[in-house]
């Protein structure tokens, strides 16, 4: 089934986005309380025990079921320059991934997620947004449908990550046409560009801020100008992800670029979402405010692939482990304050 049959259909899962379910947010956070810790005391574990508890709608949230989805897409605008790396790069990681060697597989299986990775027409790169928009509004819409199809209603944790060469570039665009400011506030060194090389980044972004600025007429507007197939499949993903309880561990600077263009008009959009890290790009940091999310790790990667966000997951299992394993003051016989 598809779960964005149009445009308007997509527009209308984003206008109905559902909320958490409070009796099972209410009924975690009164278990919190009865446990054997002075309450609040384990701080942000608890936080994410309730998020948990309200997005799956279980008072003992679980994680049995998590799933890393790696959404990978190619770039029309790597042509110009803007990566350290050819554009060759994305289809071999690919195979890496496939074959189990990147390190997205090492840390998913340290993580126990299952991983599984959606490889989106990449011999068919997006065009070069310098000249024009990088997706029209069918194939933004099918890769969409792409990433909502890599969301199961029974999953209990869905991990999203990202591979693109030059999609930190696309990033930077999509964030500095959301939320104003220049390319250079926006863009950073990606997989290590730099100097003169980070310069001409900058001036391609900012070439095509001129070009789709002006005439961007929405946020899926502006996701199919400035985006990727990857980038379109992680909002895809997301949404599906909020309609079918799921929620949503995200990545760095590049996979939460996806929300930047909805976050204006649909300021509840992240609500599922957890930040797994945050990333060295420069733009990350910014970008995560915007969102309103405090990320849960910082340990200075500039990776990609879902990694950090895998390695979050193992705050919410442990967060989970203490909410479901721990005795309640009665249980164990020790006095309350
Ligand atoms: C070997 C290799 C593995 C990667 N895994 C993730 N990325 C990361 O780097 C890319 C973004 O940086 P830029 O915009 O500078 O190209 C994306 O593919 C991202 O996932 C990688 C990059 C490389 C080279
Ligand atoms: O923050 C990220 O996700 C990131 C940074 C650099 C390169 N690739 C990804």
């Amino acid at each position: 089934m598809t779960a964005f049959p149009s445009i308007a259909a997509f527009e209308m899962a984003l206008a109905n986005l559902p909320p958490p379910d409070a009796a099972s947010r209410a009924a975690a956070g009164h278990r919190q309380d009865m446990l054997t810790k002075p309450p609040g005391s384990l701080g942000r574990l608890e936080e994410i025990a309730i998020f948990m508890a309200g997005w799956q709608g279980r008072t003992r949230p679980r994680l049995d079921k998590g799933r890393a989805v790696v959404l990978a897409g190619n770039h029309g605008v790597a042509t110009r320059g803007v990566s350290a790396f050819p554009a060759s790069v994305t289809a071999q990681m690919v195979a890496n991934f496939d074959a189990g060697g990147a390190a997205i597989n090492a840390l998913a299986a340290a993580a126990g997620l299952d991983l599984r990775i959606v490889a989106i027409d990449l011999d068919r790169p997006t065009m070069d947004f310098t000249q024009g928009p990088a997706m029209d509004a069918a194939d933004c819409l099918a890769a969409l449908n792409i990433g909502a199809a890599a969301v199961d209603a029974d999953l209990d944790l869905l991990v999203l990550g990202e591979m693109g060469i030059a999609n930190s570039t696309a990033a930077a665009a999509l964030c500095a046409a959301s939320f104003g400011g220049s390319a250079a506030e926006w863009a950073g060194p990606g997989t290590g560009v730099q100097g003169t090389a980070l310069a001409n980044k900058i001036a391609v972004i900012d070439a095509a801020l001129a070009v789709h600025r002006p005439a961007a007429t929405s946020p899926f507007d502006i996701l199919c100008r400035l985006g990727g197939r990857e980038i379109a499949a992680i909002v895809g993903a997301i949404v599906a992800a909020r309609h079918a309880g799921v929620p949503v561990l995200l990545d760095g600077f590049i996979c939460c670029s996806a929300l930047a263009p909805f976050i204006g008009a649909h300021p509840d959009i992240a609500d599922h979402c957890l930040a797994g890290h945050c990333s060295t790009e420069p733009g990350h940091a910014r970008l995560l405010e915007r969102l309103r999310l405090e990320p849960l790790l910082s340990l200075n990667l500039r990776l990609g692939e879902g990694s950090g966000a895998a390695v979050a997951a193992g705050i919410v299992r442990a967060a989970l482990a203490a909410h479901d394993g721990m005795a309640t003051f009665a249980e164990a016989g020790v006095a309350t304050a």
